[in-house]
């Protein structure tokens, strides 16, 4: 029996033994080697509680990221508040978010201040991926910027680009801000694209600088950090003011677009059918007509104004005073520009835009101005839909994805010289292009959300800057440096504006007329 007992009480023992290593066993198993079925988030620098990295961030967004992406790899993790921030600096990351994982990706992280501007996120840049969306990109891009609605409407190009001109031949001698000059030209071709709506004479100068600091502010308010974005729950007191300036600026805006509609609906009144043809009077007819499934709507309207005035003015104009500083502070590039345009156009003509396909040389400054210098330096932030797995990382739904274009394209395993202005290193193959297809240069982004301007931007640039460089030379006055500076906003600027004294080249005093 005693026997019996002993042996019982051993049993429990190894039983419990036994259950005790099995128990260790399965812990070390799930804590230390069992592979983690989702992988980490990407590394990113030690933040404080509550607000984790917010307070370290440089207003130098795109500079800063870059210099952080040095220490924490390619894809990098901030925290902001209660949202997480993901950036991206190489072109093999970059190409999974924009390309392989595109309709995950295809969203935008809205901000507060962005919501604002446009009458809550309605239009092409902040509705989410889907329906509306597509009808409202299709909209633009067909009726607006495609190249047959543009090619219909090269008189209105012209003329303001030769207002331009002798607007300048009238300042000879005299420094000119080439960044106001072509924001005022841009903008005026847009508002005769949207409405008919051009300025003239010294009214020109004063519309123009107002609707410049609109723009201006609107564009630095989104490249703003905002409270509101990164702690949602304290977004109704809106404690920056963010969302207050912007309903102030953009409220400027919607108050033109408001008579501009006005104006031509008792117009459309008085002339029935036969009205005008421009862009506005097309988007009152086909709200009008009404689509049962995603229809137009007025709130629709106005943010499609609101983007073509906002996304496609001062993005065109600055990268072409970015193009014209690079040019001035090279000569050497300057001087082929000017050669290859007295051979195609001659020295005793102007410039017309059907020349603009037989200039290669200026094709690549283009390609070198926005390589350096990319409007939009982080591009208009992404935002996955669902939790997605890039470069081995987790990127949790609802993250703010940041591709640093800007870092990519001045990256020196891929380009040589990196910071050297050298337009002929796009001039021997066509391998770099606008498509997005390549991501290590992509300034009008990839994938879905690529802009939806290109075919404009081209234009405006090529025979803006074609027109410049053919009817003057450039120098800057006795007292001033010659800089290429840059300041961060969701549009990059120069930091100091570009301010240069043209003389003439052209032989004849008509040309400039
Ligand atoms: C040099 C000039 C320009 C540059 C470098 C540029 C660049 C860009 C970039 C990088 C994006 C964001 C892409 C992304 O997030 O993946 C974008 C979006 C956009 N751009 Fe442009 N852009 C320029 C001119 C224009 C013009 C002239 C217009 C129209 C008049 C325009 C309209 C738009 C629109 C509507 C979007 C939003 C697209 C969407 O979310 O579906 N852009 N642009």
């Amino acid at each position: 029996m005693d026997f019996i007992i002993a042996n019982e009480d051993t049993l429990t023992r190894l039983l419990l033994l036994l259950s005790a290593i099995s128990l260790l066993t399965w812990y070390a198993w799930v804590f230390f080697f069992r592979p983690n079925s989702k992988p980490k988030v990407p590394p990113g620098p030690p933040g404080l509680p509550l607000f984790g990295n917010l307070l370290s961030l440089d207003p130098e967004l795109h500079t800063y990221f870059a210099d952080l992406s040095r220490t924490y790899g390619p894809i990098l993790t901030l925290r902001l508040g209660r949202k997480l921030g993901i950036v991206i600096t190489s072109a093999s990351i970059a190409r999974q978010v924009l390309k392989d994982h595109d309709v995950t990706f295809a969203n935008r992280d809205v901000p507060a201040a962005g919501r604002a501007a446009t009458y809550g996120g309605r239009d092409i840049v902040w509705t989410p991926y889907g329906a509306e969306w597509r009808m409202l990109r299709k909209v633009c891009v067909l009726k607006m910027l495609s190249n047959a609605t543009l090619d219909s409407v090269y008189d209105l190009r012209r003329k303001e680009v030769r207002k331009m001109v002798s607007y300048m031949y009238g300042r000879v001698g005299a420094p000119v801000d080439i960044g106001e000059q072509m924001f005022l030209t841009v903008l005026n071709v847009i508002t005769n694209m949207l409405w008919g709506g051009s300025v003239e004479g010294a009214e020109r100068a004063r519309v123009g600088a107002e609707f410049r600091e609109v723009v201006s502010r609107i564009t630095e308010l989104l490249g703003k950090p905002n409270l509101s974005d990164f702690f949602p729950g304290l977004a109704r007191f809106d404690l920056q003011g963010v969302e207050k300036q912007m309903h102030v600026w953009a409220g400027r805006l919607d108050e033109i677009f408001e008579k501009m509609i006005e104006q031509r609906l008792r117009k459309s009144e008085s002339d029935g059918e036969e009205g005008s043809k421009d862009f506005l009077q097309f988007l009152l007819k086909l709200k009008d007509e009404g689509d049962s499934k995603t229809p137009l709507t007025m709130t629709h309207l106005k943010s499609l104004l609101m983007d073509m005035v906002v996304g496609g003015s001062d993005t065109s104009s600055n990268t072409i005073e970015f193009a014209m500083a690079e040019m001035m502070r090279n000569p050497e590039v300057m001087k082929k520009a000017q050669e290859e345009l007295d051979s195609v156009v001659g020295i005793d003509n102007v410039v017309e835009e059907s020349h603009i396909h037989k200039l290669p040389y200026l094709l690549a400054v283009m390609k070198e101005t926005l390589r350096l210098h990319p409007a939009l330096p982080l591009l208009v932030p992404h935002c996955p839909s669902e939790s997605c797995t890039v470069g081995g990382y987790t990127i949790p739904e609802g993250s703010r994805v940041f591709v640093n274009v800007w870092a990519i394209q001045r990256d020196p395993t891929i380009w040589d010289r990196p910071l050297e202005f050298d337009p002929s290193r796009f001039l021997d193959d066509g391998k770099w292009d606008y498509s997005g297809s390549d991501l290590n240069y992509f300034p009008f982004g990839s994938g879905r959300r690529i802009c939806a301007g290109i075919a404009m931007a081209e234009r405006m640039f090529l025979y803006s800057v074609a027109t410049l460089v053919h009817s003057f030379d450039w120098k800057m006055p006795q007292e001033q440096k010659l800089d290429v500076s840059e300041k961060f906003g969701i549009v990059l600027k120069k930091k100091i504006p570009l301010a240069a004294i043209p003389t003439p080249r052209l032989s004849n005093p008509a040309l400039y007329e």
